[in-house]
Parts: structure tokens; sequence; C-alpha cells
């Protein structure tokens, strides 16, 4: 589809680095291993912010969209940072023949700094942010801003996607576009009115730098944006998604800081567009397995990935050692029944000759759970146990499972509960309970109405995943 026919650009592929997830294994892999049996300890990770870039020509509506943002998230724990504040001041040399000196140039910028700043404001530190002043062309040397470590950090400015260092910080990237004449006509008009300018001087300093070095630097990092936004300010639907995009983002690091052992995965566009499909009402019957398959795998092979695992070598075809880990063995996936029947696949798909067990419970009267049948193999308690449920929504039903396993001697630990969405009430009701299992998840929704249904949720997934909902 062209660029200039499609509303709001997602570029379906990883929008975001890994996030919130507990699968953020940097660091973790990189030390060999010491001890046979190896358990991550994925809870003692810090929660790293949700790190937004915003870039775009000059005057392309960049500062105005994140001030939108902000606005619109009405939440203190987003702050922004533009890349202006990392102008280098002038010499007074450079001052002398100001209009030779090429401020849209990569090394107009002092990124080193800016990249130590945001550095620290990911390890949770404050940081003095320089004032710059375009009228001057130098920074204060008194007054700094003060910016405070948050959950959102938005990183605006015409290069922050032409450094990959700098890139590679950012969770999702964002460019406004903006027609070239629409953008020269607002600069001459921001310019002459707020930087002390006059419209000789715009002109001269758009053809000899700005134009040049948006076609050499600007334009060719388009390409990494995740989102494209089409005339700026004025796309509110665009907007409101990402803002809406955040406050997901936002809801989930709440319950993770109060829940070490929530485990949300790693957030995509595709997976977001996945879910998008199978909570809308009007899918094919036959979409909506396909896409919940699809989803659910991703689910198992994250929580697989947080089994422990021994340290295994193997000779390759040149004849040289490979070091690597083996596969916990001692494994058992336990569907609640019906719809956690719809995980048992991508499990057997996973691993080979797997056993299932099922636990099917009845409700009972408005809130309470009653258990009716429960098939598990003999030797469980010696078990890591995948726990299948598609959705998790009060908790009791899960509650309800997890203790039976307890009593069979699986201990807590070894107790890994796989879901597609959680429900906060959820979250919290089986997570305040059981502290030392683990729940992977591939979305934290918004809440339980009053009928106990998940919100926005996807319906009854057992009926709409077995074809019983007609
Ligand atoms: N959608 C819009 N319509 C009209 N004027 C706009 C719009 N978006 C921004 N402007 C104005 O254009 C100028 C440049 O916008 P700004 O957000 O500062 O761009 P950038 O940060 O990309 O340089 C500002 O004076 C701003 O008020
Ligand atoms: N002393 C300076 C510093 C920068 N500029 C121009 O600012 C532009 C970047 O800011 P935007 O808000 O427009 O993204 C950039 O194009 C520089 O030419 C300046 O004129 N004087
Ligand atoms: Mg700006």
């Amino acid at each position: 589809m062209p660029e200039e026919t499609t509303p709001i650009d997602y570029v379906m592929e990883a929008a975001s680095g890994p996030h919130f997830s507990g699968l953020r294994l940097d660091g973790l892999l990189s030390s060999p291993p010491s001890s046979p049996a190896h358990h991550f300890s994925f809870s003692s990770l810090p929660i790293q912010p949700f790190i937004i870039g915003v870039s775009g020509g000059t005057a392309s509506g960049k500062t105005t969209v994140c001030d939108m943002i902000i606005q619109q998230l009405h939440d203190h724990r987003v702050i922004l940072v533009n890349q202006d504040s990392f102008y280098r001041g002038l010499t007074p040399d450079e001052l002398k023949r100001v209009q030779e000196y090429n401020f849209d140039h990569p090394d107009a910028f002092d990124t080193e700094q800016m990249l130590e700043c945001v550095g620290k404001l990911i390890s949770g530190q404050s940081v003095q942010v320089p004032i710059y002043d375009f009228k001057n062309h130098q920074r204060s040397s008194e007054n700094f801003r003060q910016v405070n470590a948050s959950d959102v950090i938005i990183l605006e400015g015409i290069l922050v996607f032409h450094d990959q260092e700098v890139r590679d910080l950012m969770n999702m990237k964002i460019f406004v576009d903006a027609d070239a004449d629409v953008r020269l006509a607002r600069r001459i008009r921001r310019d002459t009115v707020e930087r002390g300018r006059d419209i000789n001087s715009v002109l001269e300093q758009y053809a000899k730098f700005v134009k040049p070095a948006f076609d050499d630097f600007v334009l060719p990092s388009k390409k990494y944006a995740d989102v494209i936004i089409p005339r700026g300010g004025d796309n509110h639907v665009a907007i409101d998604l990402i803002v809406q995009h955040i406050r997901t983002k936002l809801g989930q690091h709440d319950l993770c800081k109060i829940y070490p052992n929530i485990y949300v995965i790693h957030s995509t566009f595709q997976i977001r567009g996945m879910h998008t499909l199978i909570r809308d009402q009007d899918i094919s019957k036959h979409d909506f397995v396909f896409y919940s398959d699809r989803l659910i795998r991703l689910v198992v092979e994250h929580g697989l990935g947080h089994l422990p695992f021994t340290e295994k070598q193997v000779v390759t075809p040149t004849g040289s050692v490979y070091s690597g880990v083996d596969f916990c063995k001692k494994l058992c996936g336990v569907s609640i029944v019906r719809s956690g029947e719809s995980m048992e696949n991508a499990l057997r798909t996973c691993c080979k000759g797997i056993k299932i067990g099922k636990i099917l419970i009845h409700r009972d009267g408005d809130n309470g759970k009653q258990l009716i049948y429960e098939k598990l193999p003999k030797d469980i308690s010696e078990r890591h146990v995948l726990l299948l449920d598609p959705v998790l929504a009060t908790g009791n039903s899960a509650n309800q499972a997890i203790e039976l396993l307890i009593q069979k001697g699986v201990p807590e630990s070894h107790i890994i509960f796989l879901n597609l969405i959680s429900a906060p009430e959820g979250i919290h009701c089986v997570c305040k309970r059981f502290p030392s299992l683990k729940i992977v998840t591939s979305e934290i929704d918004v809440a339980l109405n009053e009928e106990y249904r998940v919100i926005p949720g996807l319906g009854e997934f057992g009926d709409r995943y077995f074809g019983t909902d007609d």
C-alpha cells in the first residue's frame, strides 16, 4: 500500500524491545551458568521504562504531537526529553559565523551526553537536562531542567533515529510526517515569532542546511519507525491509538511492579494485531482459531523459557564442541477444562510426548467454584506443571486448580500458569495467594465487569474456539 494513502502506517514487526517481559535475557545469558541446574531469576530484573522515540523533519509537529500525547495521558509517569536540549553551545568563533553553522547535522548534538542522561533515567536516577536557547544558540550556564525517572520516557528530535545506540533504547518509534512546504511555512512562522529570526535567514538556512540534512539524515531514518503519523497533531486517530497503547503499558507496569511473578510477553504490533483479530466479535471462526493458536504458541514458548535447564555439550558435524543446555524433562501440562484444552496442541507441538492432565471446575452459584473432575499423572509431584487456561478472569478457577496441584504435592514454584488474557482482579487473586508460581500472559486487560467478564476481553473463549457459540 503506498504510504501516502495509509492513515497510520503500522509496520507489522516488533515495535518494542524486550519490555515488561520476563524474557529479557541480555546480561543473563552472557555469563555462563555456574551450577548444573539453573533457575532463571527473572524477578530480580529491574522493570525498564517504556521508551518512545519521536522523530520527523523540522516543524513536522513532533513537539506538538508529544505535548498532545502527554496531555491526553494526564499521567505524571510520562516525561519528555528533547534532543534540542543537547545541542552543543557555539564557541565565540562559531557564533560570529552562525550563518555557516549546520544545526541539522548529527555533529551539532552532544549525543554522548544525551545517551548518558537517558541511561541514568533508565536506571532510575534523576537528571539535570540542559536548557537550550535558540535565540543565542547557547545552553544556559546556570539553569537546568530537573527530570525524574519515570515509567515512560518520550525522546523527541529531528535525529533521534540517526544513532543506532539511541535507537536501540527505544521500545516504540514514531515518525511524524508532513509535506515539506507545510513544514517550511510553519518553520518561517515559528522561527520569526519564537526564535528571533528574520525571514531571509530562515530561508537561507533552510536551503543551505535544513533541507539537505533532511534528505541525508532524517528521511533515511524514517525506515526505523514502527508508526508513521501523517498530518502530525491533526491526526487525532493516530494519537488516540498511541495513547491507548501507552496506557495499556502503564497498567501492565503497575501490576508487574507489585507482583514480580507476572510475566507479560514482549508486546509487538504483530501480537497486538492478533489480539485485535481474536477480540473482534465479527471475526470468522476459522480465523479466531488460527490467530488464537498463533498467540497460544507464543505464550507456551515463553512459558517454557521459565523452566530450569541443565548444561549440555554436544559435538557438531565440524568436530567442535557446542556448549548448550538441555530442556527440563520432568514436565506436565494440566488444562482447565474446557477452554484450557485449546492450549494442549501448542504444548504438544513444543514438547514431544508431554503428559497432559485435566481439571474440570464448575461454577457454583454466583462466584463460587466446585471441583468436578481431575485426571493427573501419578508422579505429578515430581514434575514442573504448565497450567493451561486462556483467560484469567476472577482467578477463582485458577486458584482451585492450583490448590489441587499443591495438594497433590507439586511445589508452588514448579507451577507456571499460561494464559492469553489476564484481568487485573485475577492477577491480584492468584499472585497474592501463590507468590512463588509464575503467570505468563500475552495481555493484561482493563478490568472485570459486574458479570465477572473480562473487559474488553473476547467473550467466551471455549465457545468461540470450539464453535459452540451459535
Ligand atoms: N497541525 C498543525 N497545524 C498548524 N500548525 C501546527 C500544527 N502542528 C504544529 N504546528 C505549528 O508549527 C510549528 C512547528 O511545530 P512543532 O510541533 O514545534 O514541530 P517540530 O517539533 O516537529 O519542529 C509550531 O509553531 C506549531 O505551533
Ligand atoms: N540554534 C539553533 C538550533 C537549532 N536550529 C534548528 O532547529 C531545528 C530542530 O528543531 P525542530 O523543533 O524544528 O525539530 C533544526 O532544523 C535546526 O535547523 C536552529 O535554527 N538554531
Ligand atoms: Mg520541536
